[in-house]
């Protein structure tokens, strides 16, 4: 017999979809701002004959000198990018208690979860206004992290993206640069697996609205950049202005959303295990144009860490020992080694876990002989 209806309602009734409401990028600005020239990957090359080593010339400069870079046709459609930007922005606006299921644990220099937009930034009586959503990998490992409600009931769609992003862009990145420094071209790969455990996540991020004054405020506290903790970061194109990178010559310049593309940059592991060939480049955010300091700054990131066991010590590459860039102490470390975990762990701990953010000009970060500096000038 079919069951009748009040039988079929004797389970627990569905939780409540949360409506994933579409969102679309907003007009760029009008502004004519001083954009910083970065060259283009167009990493429908790569599996071409003597693609990857064609790319892979393109990319040598900037990996050694600029830092940041674009990629372009890697065969992540638009609206696949643009439903991840949607369910970012809807959990935005979920209440404040749903946010605050899972936030990070700081004290524990974790970041996967919520971090909320509560700390001050020194006396300078304005709050951060960024929000973030950090999603670690779709690997069993993680199964147990626990999901807000909306992550969960869109989790196959984000796994399958989450994964599609390290296989079209990052995978394909490292074996770039692998090739670069005149390693086996699974070399970096190896220290980066998506199947291995690590603290890479994919971001949804917001930097509220502010007034111009709190903007002035908060930035006249720290005018300064930063660098990125791990290994690449990546940036899915979005059309408020205000990212800036310092460049070689040490001039603040924009960095101009790519159609379709993204924009990547190396950080501070990748860094270290390049003894600096790689260059994690200082960058900031600053206030958006005028046309734009109104509209909400959602972000869409891929953060790549290494994994969790990866030493943090020196590759063998070729390149770097006849740039004289290898002492014997690299080629046949004696003392510990970081790990890969420990030194992440350790520089979000740092960073992150305070309630009021410090001033750090000219202070820097040091652990087991890994230092970074703290904010630039
Ligand atoms: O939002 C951006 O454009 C960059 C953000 C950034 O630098 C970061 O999250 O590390
Ligand atoms: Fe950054």
């Amino acid at each position: 017999m079919a069951p009748s209806a009040t039988e079929t309602y004797t389970q627990a009734p569905p939780t409540d979809r949360v409506l994933v409401k579409p969102w679309s990028r907003p007009s760029q600005t009008k502004e004519n701002l001083d954009w910083a020239p970065l060259p283009k990957i167009d990493l429908s090359r790569f599996d071409e004959p003597g693609g990857k080593q064609a790319l892979a010339a393109e990319l040598a400069d900037a990996v050694n000198r600029i830092g940041f870079w674009s990629v372009v046709n890697t065969g992540l459609e638009d609206d696949r990018v643009l439903k991840q930007f949607s369910i970012g922005n809807t959990f935005f606006q979920e209440p404040l208690e749903e946010k605050r299921r899972a936030p990070c644990n700081f004290a524990e220099g974790e970041y996967f979860g919520y971090r909320e937009n509560s700390r001050w930034i020194g006396d300078t009586g304005v709050k951060e206004n960024i929000e973030m959503l950090n999603i670690p990998k779709a690997i069993p490992k993680y199964d147990d992290v626990p999901k807000h409600e909306i992550i969960r009931q869109n989790y196959a769609e984000i796994a399958k993206f989450h994964r599609d992003v390290f296989d079209k862009v990052v995978r394909k990145l490292f074996i770039l640069i692998s090739i670069i420094l005149e390693l086996p071209e699974n070399y970096l790969l190896n220290l980066h697996a998506y199947d291995e455990p690590s603290d890479d996540h994919l971001r949804y991020m917001i930097y509220n609205v502010r007034t111009q004054d709190e903007w002035d405020r908060a930035q006249g506290y720290s005018k300064g950049g930063h660098t990125d903790f791990g290994s690449l970061t990546l940036l899915f194109s979005q059309h408020v202005a205000g990212l800036q990178i310092r460049t070689p010559e040490g001039e603040w310049k924009y960095v101009k959303p790519v159609d379709g593309g993204i924009t990547c940059n190396a950080a501070d592991t990748l860094s270290f295990l390049t003894k600096g060939y790689v260059k994690s480049t200082i960058h900031r955010v600053v206030t958006p144009p005028k046309d734009q300091i109104n509209v909400p700054r959602l972000g869409l990131l891929y953060f790549s860490r290494p994994s969790d066991t990866a030493p943090m010590k020196a590759v063998p590459s070729p390149l770097l020992d006849r740039l004289g860039l290898l002492t014997e102490e690299d080629k046949n470390p004696s003392g510990p080694v970081a790990t890969g975990i420990e030194y992440v762990r350790a520089r979000v701990k740092d960073v992150h876990f305070k309630t009021v953010l410090d001033k750090r000009e000219g202070t820097s970060f040091e652990f087991k002989g890994l230092k970074v500096n703290n904010y630039f000038d």
